[in-house]
């Protein structure tokens, strides 16, 4: 039988095969190959106990991708999610995201949650700047029950990375989606003191019957450190018709003359706050490498 692992907990695993969870462990001949199960894994399991639903791993299914923070496999998109005021959006935290994520060839939905706290105006701003890089934009309100159905529908049938700093209503959206989770949820302040989650480790919430979502520990830990700086700017796509204007190639679009991209943000036609972003990302890969 063929299940996936949603938990792994001191040498077991819990596997979903259908709609039910078997705790399985890990057969000798694991202990032997290189490979380690990783929650995520599509797997092979014999059952050994129906009723107590316990079982075997015997085998592992081939990856389509492995993410290392948070570790999981065969992810087969992102939903970052961050709150359109309330806290305000920390946009660089954002552009980071998008940028270690698209290095690993995921597929990013962003999410603005607490849409009924701003205007209509401002949501459309949003939109377009994310929409100009590439990546579908979705607006909800996860207190008042608005989009869900719409997350319900990109979910369906896949593995999802439900990503963002604290706050900004993750839990909130959780509970929505699926009821029996029950993460808490609670007032901003206080959970940022706290500092819960620092040592929960990734977990696989399933929706239904082979959708799963990954409820993501630790955003602000996200750091990219594996970029090298000429390369930031193949991350901000839509400065890419602008910078064949550029008098000079591999044009880092910061201090040179003649910038066909700092020309366009001067038009307004890419959004001051990716510039912004890109620039400061750029300076401190820089930086790093100076050491
Ligand atoms: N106005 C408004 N408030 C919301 C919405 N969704 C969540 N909140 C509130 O925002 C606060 C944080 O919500 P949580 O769901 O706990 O946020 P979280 O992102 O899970 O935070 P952590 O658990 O710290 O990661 C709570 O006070 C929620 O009631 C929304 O759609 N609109
Ligand atoms: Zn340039």
């Amino acid at each position: 039988m063929q299940g996936k692992i949603i938990k792994g907990i001191a040498g077991f695993y819990d596997v979903a095969a259908g709609n039910t969870i078997y705790r399985c462990r890990a057969k000798g001949i694991f202990r032997n190959q290189k490979v380690k199960p990783l929650v995520g894994d599509w797997v092979e399991i014999e059952i050994l106990d129906e009723k107590d639903r316990e079982g075997n791993l015997t085998g592992i299914l081939p990856r389509t991708n492995e993410l290392i923070r948070p570790a999981v496999a065969n992810v087969d998109q992102a939903i970052v999610v961050f709150a359109a005021k309330n806290p305000k959006p920390n946009y660089n935290l954002l552009d980071r995201f998008l940028m270690t994520m698209e290095k690993q060839g995921i597929p990013v939905i962003v999410c603005f949650n607490k849409k009924d706290l701003v205007k209509e105006k401002e949501l459309a701003q949003l939109e377009s700047i994310y929409e100009q890089c590439g990546h579908q934009v979705i607006f909800i309100s996860a207190r008042e029950g608005n989009g869900i159905d719409e997350i319900r529908d990109l979910i369906r049938g896949k593995t999802t990375v439900l990503a963002g700093p604290s706050g900004v209503g993750k839990s909130s959206l959780m509970n929505q989606l699926n009821p029996d989770a029950n993460m808490e949820v609670g007032a901003v302040s206080r959970k940022i003191q706290r500092g819960r989650h620092t040592t929960r480790h990734s977990e696989l919430i399933m929706i239904e019957e082979g959708t799963f979502v990954l409820d993501t520990p630790g955003f602000s830990s996200l750091f990219i450190d594996r970029f090298e700086e000429d390369e930031v700017k193949d991350y901000f796509q839509e400065f890419a018709p602008y910078a064949e204007q550029c008098r000079f190639q591999g044009c880092s679009h910061t201090h040179e003359p003649d910038c066909g991209v700092k020309k366009a943000l001067e038009e307004g036609r890419i959004s001051r706050i990716r510039y912004e972003n890109y620039v400061n990302i750029y300076q401190e890969l820089k930086e790093k490498r100076k050491w």
